[in-house]
């Protein structure tokens, strides 16, 4: 270890250094509405999420990547594709789209403040 300087920042030897991921995955010089859920922004977009492309680093990247990646995308999808192909979802109460809160909580793990509600219906083919 030695002292270094990375684009005009000098950083001593033995600094701890932390990524914020989460503002880089959200900053407007690379997102368009970063804040904004849309999906189809990565539809034939040559940014993945392997940690060759810095703008989106949901498992880092580099000699400390997530080992788990594959197996965490797996589990995200077939969880995602059974509860989208087996149920029609709809908001209780009369909701609309509108009327949910997108507020969010925590300091370094983020998560919606108040839990998403939603009422699953059994899909009849
Ligand atoms: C969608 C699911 C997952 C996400 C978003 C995720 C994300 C991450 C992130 C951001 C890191 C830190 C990488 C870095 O320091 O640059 C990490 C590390 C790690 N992940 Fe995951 N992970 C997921 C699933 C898993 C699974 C399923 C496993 C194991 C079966 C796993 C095991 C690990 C381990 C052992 C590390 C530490 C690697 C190290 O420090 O060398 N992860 N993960």
């Amino acid at each position: 270890m030695s002292d270094i300087n990375i684009q005009g920042y000098s950083i001593p030897k033995n600094t701890m250094i932390q990524i914020n991921t989460y503002t880089i995955g959200r900053d407007p010089k690379n997102w368009t509405k970063p804040d904004e859920f849309i999906p189809e922004r990565f539809v034939d977009n040559p940014i993945e999420y392997k940690g060759q492309h810095f703008e989106l680093l949901p498992f880092g990247a580099g000699r400390r990547v997530c080992p788990g990646m594959a197996t965490g995308i797996t589990i995200v999808e077939l969880g995602l594709l059974s509860l989208l192909y087996f149920f029609d979802w709809s908001l209780p109460n009369g909701m609309t789209t509108k009327d949910i809160d997108m507020e969010e909580d925590g300091a370094f793990v983020i998560a919606k403040k108040v839990s998403l509600e939603l009422v699953p219906t059994l899909h009849r083919w």
